[in-house]
């Protein structure tokens, strides 16, 4: 067996473990070169490639090697040399004449009788890695920005697309990259413009006659970052320019970073442009997990040195799912309103009084019904059984927790509790409260269940107070 063999046979088990996008991006890209007895060799384009492999997919590679060539398998890794030639029929960037010195471009930013770039004011280092968030939604994005801010010069993702919906934050880290490489590489000339104001440059330079002038100073950059690429849909000859603009830079080595609100194969453009946005690597974000939205609701109100209890921000980031900007918008108008109301509390009346204007629906009060709708769907029962006769111990387990869970959540007296599960007892209420105390104190399960269960509760609810255990 050779190594590409081998490797086959790898790939055939990784594919059948990893999604698609994840094979196609992580190794799809990889070639094998060598096998020496068991040790298989496989080139990978950059080392961010070798990291993420290691601390994503070591288990699904010692399993396809494993497979392939035995428990005696070994994985070696080498990194691609970072000059690579230009795909076949790549355009070659304009030179100057011989003799001749290229003409100094003008520079489009410059509005006339400003002195100052307005490029200036485009990084203004508010958005960085450091402020950026990681979670599941975003590591792929966040690392090869990350990747490609360390190393403009020698990037093997170029371009980077970053694409995703709304307010996600593909343009904090668009700019992340160019604060990072203006810090880091100070002599390096960077710049970030939306498409937009590209297409008017553009059209102001046809008008002016000096689209050349234009293209000559875009290709001065060392690192193109363009936003909303979507918005080159519809616009023929900005497509026509940016393509040859592509072109020259990345055949120059110079890194772009692109930002769309739709995967590349979604963009309606000249099929040649959207192929080459191919080329590089293309990175999601996607809406994140709770536990994201609450890290980034803290660093945000962190950062404005705003507190917010624990239960305020959970029934926040449990109505904000998909749009962090709406989640800054949530905080801006929590701040305003402390402020309007002279330093009041943020607490849940307030949260959910400045949510009515982002979400249509807020959840109802905390009532016993939906107490023991809550502890029914965790338990899989229905909720009738709650209050019937029945000793299975399951249900008597739900049971107990439910009137617990009534108890510290309601004002509802012991003898209410007892007649709305099935005209039970005070007697049996207190008892049921107290084994369900205990069992938190000696079962770490019902502890857990205990924790997730008000976790839900809270977060559904608009106004439950904070529990007593
Ligand atoms: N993971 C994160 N960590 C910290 N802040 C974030 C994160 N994701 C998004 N944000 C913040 O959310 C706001 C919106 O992000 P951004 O403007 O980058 O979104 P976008 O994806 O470019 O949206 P649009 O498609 O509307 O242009 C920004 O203020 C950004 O700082």
């Amino acid at each position: 067996m050779d190594h590409t063999v081998v490797w086959d046979n790898c790939l055939q088990t990784i594919r059948h473990s990893v999604d698609p996008q994840s094979y196609q991006t992580w190794f799809v890209p990889i070639r094998p070169v060598a096998l020496n007895s068991n040790e298989l060799t496989i080139q990978v384009p950059h080392r961010l490639f070798y990291e993420f492999l290691e601390e994503h997919y070591i288990d699904v590679l010692k399993l396809s090697l494993n497979q392939a060539l035995g428990t005696a398998g070994r994985l070696q890794y080498r990194i691609k040399p970072s000059r690579q030639p230009e795909p076949a029929g790549f355009p070659h960037a304009p030179k100057a004449t011989a003799g001749k010195p290229a003409p100094t471009p003008s520079n489009p930013f410059v509005i006339p009788g400003m002195t100052r770039p307005r490029i200036e004011s485009n990084l203004n280092g508010k958005y960085t890695f450091d402020n950026f968030i990681e979670g599941d939604c975003n590591s792929l994005a966040r690392n090869a920005a990350k990747a490609v801010a360390d190393n403009p010069a020698n990037t093997a993702f170029n371009p980077l697309v970053i694409h995703g919906p709304v307010g996600l934050g593909k343009t904090h880290l668009l700019k992340a990259v160019g604060n990072r490489i203006a810090e880091k590489f100070p002599n390096k000339s960077v710049l970030y413009v939306t498409t937009d104001t590209f297409t008017n440059q553009l059209v102001s330079s046809i008008g002016n006659n000096t689209t050349n002038d234009l293209v000559n100073w875009y290709q001065n950059v060392d690192v193109l970052l363009v936003d909303d690429i979507q918005q080159l849909i519809n616009r023929k000859k900005t497509q026509d320019v940016f393509f040859n603009l592509f072109n020259v830079l990345r055949q120059n080595n110079k890194a772009i970073v692109m930002t769309c609100d739709r995967p590349i194969i979604e963009l309606d453009i000249e099929e040649r442009l959207r192929s080459r946005f191919q080329w590089g690597l293309t990175a999601d974000l996607s809406a994140p997990a709770l536990e994201t939205r609450m890290a980034i609701l803290a660093a945000k109100a962190s950062a404005n040195e705003v507190s917010i209890p624990p239960q305020v921000m959970e029934f926040i980031c449990y109505h904000i799912q998909n749009n962090i900007r709406q989640l800054e918008g949530v905080l801006n108008n929590l701040v305003l309103h402390r402020g309007v109301n002279q330093g009041r509390e943020i607490d849940l009346e307030l949260a959910r009084q400045v949510l009515k204007n982002f979400v249509t629906e807020i959840n109802r009060e905390v009532t016993p019904e939906v107490i023991q709708r809550t502890v029914a769907e965790y338990y899989n029962l229905d909720v009738e059984k709650l209050a019937s006769a029945t000793r299975r111990r399951h249900v008597v387990l739900a049971r107990q927790i439910s009137m617990f869970l009534v108890k510290q959540f309601t004002d509802q007296s012991l003898k209410a509790i007892g007649r709305m599960f099935g005209g039970r007892d005070h007697a049996t209420v207190i008892y049921s409260i107290r084994t369900v105390r205990d069992l938190m104190e000696t079962n770490d399960d019902i502890k857990k269940a205990l924790e997730e269960l008000e976790r839900k509760i809270r977060a559904g609810q608009g106004n439950a107070t904070s529990t007593k255990w």
